[in-house]
């Protein structure tokens, strides 16, 4: 099975809206509420495609209750470790109108103990020794030490892929992991210049591999076997949030399969855009992943 690890799970709440008025009344028109956080969003792309998943990450408190009752409605297996703060929700506006546009408001998360961290690391260890991949996105709750993406990288002896940003991101090569995955916005931060030169820093720092998301760019991939670009065939419109997570499913799909670089960075990219055509986080518009596929050009 494929692990996915999410430290700050999180209720996931959707408002569609045409155009938001700030300082008015907004009535939203679809609302969508579901268990999220970007690990179970990943888990929730790959069982689309048939694949074995266990969610695992830590949540508490009726928010807590909230999501876990909604991954065992969407039967998502999952073995969360559960904490004594309440777990956060998040919020994504997404403007419908003329001008398209998807606004979040992210919650920090519940404060974890040391007592929790410790009895986590326990629980991850024993499901990390059963994983073919593993996956750890997503922010970390407060308590949670930056380096832990690193740590429980260091603990794994399956592949591992790692989405994160700011500090997590930073420390994260120095658990040798086999992926890591920011976004160009989040690599700049972590290491100012050109996304290549960032991607070499990180490998020189100890990832296998660095795999940037450039949007509707595509992908830009540094490897052990060179450098690989992915270039999409045209811009998806629609909700670009989540498409980070289902482009990280594709890359868990590719590692669990053992595909090369070139298809496995395809199957990514068509799946990350494939999310942008599909309104909520962790979904994937199957006509639209398979219009997609065959016309990215890989060089
Ligand atoms: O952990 P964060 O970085 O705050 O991201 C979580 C959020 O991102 C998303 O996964 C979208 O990628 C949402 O589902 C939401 O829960």
């Amino acid at each position: 099975m494929i692990l996915t690890v999410t430290l700050n799970m999180a209720l996931d709440v959707t408002y569609q809206v045409p155009a938001v008025e700030w300082d008015g009344v907004n009535r939203v028109g679809a609302v969508h509420r579901r268990a999220g956080g970007k690990g179970v969003n990943v888990a929730r792309v790959l069982t689309a495609l048939g694949r074995e998943v266990l969610v695992t990450g830590l949540a508490g408190g009726p928010t807590g209750q909230a999501i876990e009752d909604d991954l065992a409605a969407a039967e998502l297996p999952s073995a969360v470790f559960a904490v004594e703060g309440d777990s956060r929700t998040t919020l994504a506006v997404s403007e419908t109108g003329e001008r398209p546009a998807t606004t979040l408001f992210n919650e920090p998360g519940p404060e974890v103990t040391g007592e929790e961290l410790a009895a986590f690391t326990r629980h991850y260890a024993a499901l990390a020794g059963r994983a073919e991949v593993v996956v750890l996105s997503g922010s970390l709750p407060r308590g949670v030490p930056a380096d832990f993406y690193a740590t429980l990288s260091g603990l794994t002896p399956a592949p591992v892929i790692v989405d994160a940003d700011g500090d997590p991101l930073r420390h994260a090569p120095r658990g040798r992991p086999t992926v890591v995955k920011p976004n160009a916005e989040e690599l700049a931060r972590a290491v100012p210049g050109a996304p290549e030169e960032g991607a070499r820093a990180l490998r020189d720092q100890g990832a296998e591999s660095v795999v940037v998301s450039l949007g509707a760019g595509g992908l830009l991939a540094v490897t052990g076997e060179g450098t690989f670009r992915a270039r999409m065939p045209y811009a998806v419109r629609g909700n670009p949030t989540g498409a980070g997570d289902s482009l990280v499913a594709g890359l868990a799909l590719g590692l669990a399969e053992g595909t090369p670089w070139p298809e496995r960075l395809r199957r990514a990219a068509a799946l990350g855009a494939a999310a942008v055509a599909a309104p909520v986080a962790g979904d994937f518009d199957r006509d639209v992943y398979a219009a997609v596929l065959p016309r990215i050009v890989i060089t």
